[in-house]
């Protein structure tokens, strides 16, 4: 199985579909990479806040030797986080997660949020960084600065944005002598993002799609809050008719709406269904039944960024 793939502003090419990696427990992130490369994800979606970088390459470097792969076929992606957003913190940090990752150079590196924060000492990755922190005015222009500079260094081969707004994706276009590649925001049937889709695409701007199918085991989540249900009669009818779960209509939306969807799973067998989608097309009358589910809802709200000034959802 493989992905279609799309180019790129700099002519890279991304293929459209990729591995998700946020809440793998550790052990299970590893062979979910391993299987993911064997059966043919070249695209896999990282981040230091993960706390898993090792794991995820650990599993492509094994992946590597083994010559299921080459370095040059995958399409590694990994994110920089918020402690890190003054100029001269972020060629480090890069290169914390080339070490992490055991690599030479990222295929992509994200600004994670446009949120700029701070702690007095990092003890372990994981939620309590972002409980515990404070926010600190660093302007996420400056901060891309820092980004151009790992493109500069080789370190990146493309650089691109995450959770930004239009009005925050059009200031880095004011200030950037190195154009983003990439938004990678979250889009599934209950948050189509079309407004902010099309902005990205009218400026030569890739979309990653994140929590494809909502996020069901976020920490916050509450029972039916903003979960894309896959019980849905009308989807589960829809993938009836060409022998695929919810899972896949729900994927395959997501590619014809032009974005680079992420799932993360950790079971085999959905990590192989996931990438099942390059065989079949939706009607355009299907696709509308799945973008009518756009309610808006975000399945990663960030409310503790919500005190922030550079906060992104107040506005589209
Ligand atoms: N830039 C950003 O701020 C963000 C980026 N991300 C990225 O996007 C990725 C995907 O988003 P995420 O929030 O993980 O949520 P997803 O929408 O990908 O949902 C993942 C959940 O769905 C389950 N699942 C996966 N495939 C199927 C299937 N075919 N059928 C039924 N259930 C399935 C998984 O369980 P199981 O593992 O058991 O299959 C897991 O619990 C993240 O892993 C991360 O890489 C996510 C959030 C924010
Ligand atoms: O990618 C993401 C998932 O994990 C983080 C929390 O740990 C989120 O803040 C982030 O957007």
């Amino acid at each position: 199985m493989a992905a279609a793939s799309i180019e790129l502003n700099n002519k890279l090419t991304c293929p459209q579909l990729g591995l998700g990696t946020w809440q793998s427990a550790p052990g299970d992130i590893y062979n979910a990479v391993k299987h993911a490369i064997s059966i043919g994800y070249r695209h896999i979606d990282c981040a230091w806040i993960y706390g898993n970088e090792k794991e995820v390459g650990r599993a492509i470097k094994e992946k590597i030797e083994d010559k299921t792969v080459t370095r040059e076929e995958l399409f590694i992606v990994t994110k920089l986080w918020n402690l890190f957003h003054s100029r001269n913190q972020v060629v480090p940090a890069c290169k914390e997660s080339l070490s992490n990752l055991g690599l030479d150079y990222i295929d992509l590196y994200l600004v994670h949020w446009p949120v700029a924060q701070t702690i007095s000492e990092i003890k372990t990755i994981d939620l309590s960084l972002i409980k515990d922190a404070n926010f600190v005015d660093v302007d996420y222009v400056e901060t891309w600065e820092g980004m151009e500079d790992c493109v500069r260094l080789g370190l990146a081969k493309s650089i691109g944005l995450s959770n930004f707004n239009t009005k925050q994706v059009r200031r880095v276009l004011d200030h950037a002598k190195i154009k983003p590649v990439m938004n990678q925001i979250e889009v599934s049937p209950n948050l189509t993002q079309k407004k902010l889709i099309k902005f990205c695409k009218d400026n030569d701007i890739a979309v990653t799609a994140y929590s494809p199918l909502g996020s069901p085991a976020r920490p916050w989540a509450k029972p039916g809050d903003g979960v894309v249900s896959l019980d849905n009669p009308q989807i589960v009818s829809i993938g009836e008719k060409y022998g695929k779960t919810s899972a896949q209509v729900i994927l395959r939306f997501l590619v014809q709406i032009g974005t680079i969807p992420i799932p993360k799973s950790s079971n085999k067998e959905r990590v192989e269904k996931n990438i099942d989608i390059f065989d079949f097309e939706l009607t355009p009358e299907e696709v509308k039944v799945l973008e009518s589910f756009n309610c808006d809802g975000r399945a990663v709200p960030a409310d503790d960024f919500k005190a922030s000034k550079y906060f992104p959802f107040n506005e589209d």
